[in-house]
């Protein structure tokens, strides 16, 4: 199985692609977007994309893509995120990372760190190699990012505002894999309407059915000011007959909208 994720070597993103293909097999892009792009043109078996972290929410970047490309979601992966301040001495002018581990450090940042340009680069892993060749730099990212690296040190371990800091990824494969399996699904929904209660019966098929619901995000469409795509993922298979009736009965709502299902997957895999 060939994979791609976020890059390069020795992202967050990298580390959870490992429970899914070989490390030798997984290649690299510099954004979610063209991670999901290359997997719906088949060009890789899957992809893996981080979806939302426990400090700083939803990456935004990831469901837009969703709602945007004809891909399947199948598979879950729950990893917790543990940081640290990576480089070549404690003189640096500038620390850069991924704009989500920035903000999974902010109490560290502002309290240590109150006057250093912070800077938003592509990756955690992009930052350190920024940091291995500029001595004025420092990254944020996972501690192995160091190991074997004599030009770097590790100044500070754990630096994340909550200990039990955990993101979700999905990984995502062409439209035509999509699993039978499966007991947690993603559905994508646009409404294309605008009127009280409109959220409340959106959800009402799956409330009427006991269908857990683990998350609802809203995107703007961007069509116009106030016109949102929403993100719901429900505790129910994507096959299985409760599920296919509130589906027909949210298609009913959304007539002038549409109705993805993204796919079903394994509830969690949570990689050390
Ligand atoms: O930049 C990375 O390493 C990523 O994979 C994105 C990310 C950033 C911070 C926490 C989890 C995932």
């Amino acid at each position: 199985m060939t994979a791609v994720t976020l890059g390069p070597e020795g992202t967050y993103s990298h580390r959870a692609a490992q429970s899914i293909a070989d490390a030798d097999a997984i290649d690299f892009r510099q954004s979610v977007t063209s991670i999901v792009d290359a997997v719906a043109s088949g060009e890789y078996d899957r992809g893996v994309i981080p979806i939302e972290n426990s400090i700083e929410g939803s990456v935004t970047e990831s469901l837009d893509a969703l709602a945007e490309y004809d891909v399947a979601v199948v598979r879950e992966i729950v990893t917790p995120i543990k940081h640290a301040l990576l480089a070549q001495g404690p003189d640096f002018e500038t620390i850069a990372s991924h704009s989500q581990a920035l903000a999974q450090c902010r109490s560290y940042l502002d309290r240590e760190y109150p006057d250093t340009t912070l800077e938003a680069v592509a990756s955690t892993a992009q930052g350190v190699e920024f940091a291995r060749d500029d001595p004025s730099v420092a990254g944020i990212a996972h501690p192995a990012n160091a190991a074997g690296d004599a030009a770097l040190e590790v100044l500070a371990e754990d630096i994340q505002d909550q200990d039990s800091n955990a993101t979700r990824f999905f990984a995502v494969a062409p439209a035509e894999d999509r699993s039978k399996g499966g007991g947690k699904t993603t559905l994508v929904v646009y409404p294309n309407a605008n009127y009280p209660g409109l959220l409340l019966e959106l959800l009402e098929p799956f409330a009427d059915r006991d269908i857990n619901l683990t998350r609802v995000e809203s995107r703007p469409s961007g069509q116009r000011l106030g016109d949102y795509i929403f993100h719901v993922d429900i505790e129910a298979g994507l096959y299985e007959a409760r599920t296919s009736e509130a589906i027909a009965e949210l298609e009913a709502l959304a007539e002038n909208g549409w109705v993805r299902r993204l796919g079903s997957y394994d509830m969690e895999h949570v990689v050390e």
